[in-house]
């Protein structure tokens, strides 16, 4: 992690509040260290991302919308390194990336627990386990500690991809609709604890079509529409509004 300078966080980012795509020369700041830069994405004939820069900062909770098939879960694939740009490129640096998309990942037939500690083997440099004792409490998933992942319901499997996403502790933490499936309480206690994850300059970017839900939350808003960006910036005090603004 590179030394970070607090005034360039939201507030005096020159891109902030303007209703534009952010251009390649302004992707490039000494505290970006998750960008794309001019990213283009085809899929045969499809184009899911056109001319796409973007960059994510350190100790940011940004929002990434867009209606359905806007490219959302394309973009997060190429942050991730699933996927490779068609042109343009991805920028990670050193910077640890974690993730939780739509399709759950883990050893059916292994424990929540076990999957946890062997997600945790993965990693080259892993946080304390005392980190994995506060994931189980924080994302609500001990009561299901000891149960086999395939036995799971929706909610509780939603609960473990998080917290493989988070075994690592990585810098940024990309989640596609997080809070999907899972009941209020945990709602609440996750959403607060991924307020705080944002301390120490880690970064949180969820793709939601629930905007609502993480309004006061978000430093920074992404619009996606038809596979570009119509939006980068400080989020509105009316982001629903703000957002459907955008779309009209
Ligand atoms: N593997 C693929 N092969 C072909 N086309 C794809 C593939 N993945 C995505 N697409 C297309 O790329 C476009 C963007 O899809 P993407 O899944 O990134 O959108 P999204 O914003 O995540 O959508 P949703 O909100 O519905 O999940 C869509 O037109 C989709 O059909």
């Amino acid at each position: 992690m590179t030394d970070t300078d607090p005034t360039t966080k939201t507030g005096t980012d020159p891109t902030h509040g303007e209703t534009r795509a952010a251009t390649d020369s302004e992707t490039h700041d000494a505290t970006a260290e998750l960008a794309l830069v001019d990213v283009t994405k085809r899929y045969g004939e499809t184009t899911a991302l056109e001319d796409i820069s973007l960059a994510f900062r350190p100790g940011e909770f940004h929002g990434l919308i867009g209606p359905n098939g806007s490219g959302k879960t394309t973009l997060f694939a190429l942050l991730a390194g699933l996927v490779r740009p068609s042109s343009g490129r991805i920028e990670r640096s050193t910077a640890t990336v974690g993730y939780s998309f739509q399709e759950p990942r883990f050893y059916p037939s292994l424990t929540v627990r076990e999957n946890l500690e062997v997600f945790r083997g993965f990693v080259d440099d892993p946080p304390p386990a005392s980190w994995l004792e506060t994931l189980l409490e924080e994302l609500r998933l001990a009561p299901a500690a000891d149960r086999r992942a395939d036995q799971l319901s929706g909610g509780f499997r939603k609960k473990l991809d998080l917290g493989i996403a988070l075994i690592k502790r990585p810098q940024y933490l990309l989640l596609d609709e997080p809070l999907a499936d899972v009941d209020d309480y945990s709602r609440r206690r996750i959403g607060r604890f991924l307020d705080d994850y944002r301390e120490n300059d880690r970064t949180v970017v969820v793709s939601t079509h629930n905007v609502a839900a993480f309004a006061d939350s978000l430093d920074r808003l992404s619009v996606v529409v038809d596979g570009r960006l119509r939006f980068d910036g400080a989020p509105g005090d009316d982001v629903v509004g703000q957002y459907r603004s955008l779309l009209e």
